[in-house]
């Protein structure tokens, strides 16, 4: 796992802009595994702006979103589906039809989660998957206790999910209590992993990604067997790191080899 940590928000958006922009270019029918929440918002508005100065394209490209909650229909202003439209999709050349989120109406949520496996598999599988992470140490909704070798299934959120994500809702609103999410080892099968946190609310959960043992109690911990993860991470959410000084050696050693390199 390589840990890049930066001074702020918009550094660690900067930094995962390019590793993006670099795989587009050098294969422009990427499959790329997205996400919501607030934390990857700087880096789709990075996107937008590389797309609409032609820098990149998305035309060929497909992508797969991590999870949508259960009960929500695309169309409804708290979706997922409704989120990527809103703040990426609609944006960019991407032909909507290779946009895949997983069906919060389905009919039968049991078999949606096999199908939306069925559909990665066909498009050869995810290139390159964006994270965030929960409080709590989820990805995706992949809540602790999660099966580390799970597929895309309905998981049940936990209260401390509902309560951070309560902020999209209105008070009257229907907030879901259930999602579907692509599995740890869904997850785990895409080739590259970018994980972005930022805020000292994260640290926590930082920390036990890194550092913690590999367990279920922090789903993202996982991430220590993927092969190629790149956490990129501002200070505030480094702050529980026993090695942060290790890590920034690394990455200062890593960037020198590939300018020697000339790459
Ligand atoms: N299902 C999403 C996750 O994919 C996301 O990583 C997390 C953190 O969101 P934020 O980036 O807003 O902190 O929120 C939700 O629970």
């Amino acid at each position: 796992m390589k840990v890049v940590i930066l001074e702020n928000p918009e550094a660690v958006a900067a930094y995962g802009t390019e590793m993006f922009k670099s795989q587009l270019k050098s294969k422009p029918d990427s499959v790329l595994g997205l996400a919501t929440g607030s934390t990857p918002l700087a880096l789709y508005q990075q996107l937008i702006s590389a797309n609409k100065n032609r820098e990149i394209s998305f035309k060929e490209v497909s992508t797969f979103n991590l999870d949508e909650y259960l009960g929500l229909a695309g169309d409804h202003p708290q979706s997922y589906r409704h989120f990527m439209n809103d703040n990426l999709f609609r944006h960019i050349d991407i032909n909507i039809d290779n946009t895949h989120v997983p069906d919060g109406a389905a009919e039968d949520p049991l078999s949606a989660g096999n199908n939306y496996e069925q559909l990665i598999k066909a498009k050869g599988g995810i290139d390159i998957q964006l994270l965030g992470i929960g409080r709590n140490g989820h990805v995706g909704f992949n809540e602790p206790s999660s099966c580390l070798a799970s597929r895309t299934r309905v998981k049940t959120l936990t209260q401390a999910t509902i309560d951070d994500n309560a902020r999209f809702f209105s008070a009257d609103e229907y907030q879901p209590h259930l999602s579907i999410t692509m599995g740890i080892g869904t997850i785990m099968e895409s080739k590259h992993v970018i994980l972005l946190a930022t805020g000292a609310s994260k640290a926590e959960a930082i920390k036990a990604t890194v550092e913690g043992p590999l367990s279920a109690s922090c789903p993202a911990s996982a991430l220590q067997m993927h092969l190629s993860t790149t956490l990129i991470i501002d200070d505030a959410a480094a702050t529980q790191l026993r090695d942060i000084e290790f890590y920034k050696h690394i990455e200062r050693e890593n960037q020198a080899l590939l300018k020697r390199l000339g790459r």
